[in-house]
């Protein structure tokens, strides 16, 4: 049967043959991963101690989105042992960016894991290199490699200042290496340098959604809600 499908395929013009196949992996995809529905991604992005975790949460109990904080995926991956873990380790501790291919991989696994049909991503992309490979997701399916489109709803950007992101950084207290004053100042300028860009271009496209995150955490929440009742 398949033997038959290939031979009738190369009867037919390479850029059909082509779109066909495309077409039917972005069906795949949505289906495997959410019983048919188009899955739904959003960016949350922002500084580091902006609020995005602690705001992610809210949105889960109260959408059931499925939240994937990248920098979690991370650290998950550094205590399991995997053979990256020492590199991913030195990354956060010096605040750089990990290399787009391994949080790619674990964001592609935990979607596809995930079974759910919308995802809130956090703190990723982190540079322009990260969104351009996620928006262009590489698959090996039927008879060659495909380039599929996966690009968020939305990004939602929470704009906070640096002294008051350095300030709730310094009173974290959850034990996390890179909560350090000389890892969060080079946080925070990669964040200005790399991570800023991204968001200027989903602005340019019209796609962002920003958020005033130097309030009371309930407030910001409210104006998170605003955005997401409406969308539903
Ligand atoms: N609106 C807020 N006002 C005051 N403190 C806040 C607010 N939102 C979050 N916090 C606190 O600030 C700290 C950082 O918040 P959170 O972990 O949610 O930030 P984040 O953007 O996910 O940071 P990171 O990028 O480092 O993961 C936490 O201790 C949290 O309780
Ligand atoms: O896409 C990503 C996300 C995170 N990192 C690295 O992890 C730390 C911590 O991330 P948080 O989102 O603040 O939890 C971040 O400073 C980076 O070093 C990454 O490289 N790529
Ligand atoms: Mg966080």
């Amino acid at each position: 049967m398949r033997g038959g499908l290939v031979a009738s395929a190369r009867l037919l013009p390479r850029p059909l043959v082509r779109w066909f196949l495309q077409r039917r992996a972005q069906q795949d995809i949505n289906e495997n991963m959410s019983g048919g529905k188009k899955v739904k991604i959003i960016f949350v992005l922002g500084g580091p101690g902006s609020g995005k975790g602690t705001q992610c949460s809210n949105i889960v109990e109260h959408f059931g989105f499925i939240h994937l904080s990248a920098g979690e995926l991370l650290r998950a991956e550094i205590n399991s042992g995997s053979e990256n873990g020492t590199m991913i380790d030195t990354i956060i501790k010096e605040g750089k960016i990990v290399p787009s291919e391994i949080t790619i991989k674990l964001l592609q696994e935990a979607i596809i894991k995930g079974g759910n049909d919308k995802y809130i991503i956090d703190g990723f992309p982190r540079n322009e290199e990260n969104r351009v490979v996620f928006e262009s997701v590489t698959l090996v399916t039927y008879f060659q490699l495909l380039q599929i489109n996966i690009s968020p709803e939305f990004v939602l950007f929470f704009d906070c200042s640096e002294e008051e992101m350095e300030r709730r950084l310094l009173g974290r207290n959850q034990g996390r290496s890179d909560d350090n004053i000389e890892t969060i100042r080079k946080r925070l300028k990669v964040f200005v340098e790399s991570s800023l860009p991204v968001i200027e271009y989903y602005e340019s496209k019209g796609m962002v959604k920003k958020i005033d995150a130097t309030k009371p955490a309930p407030e910001v929440f409210e104006d998170v809600k605003a955005i997401f009742t409406h969308m539903a």
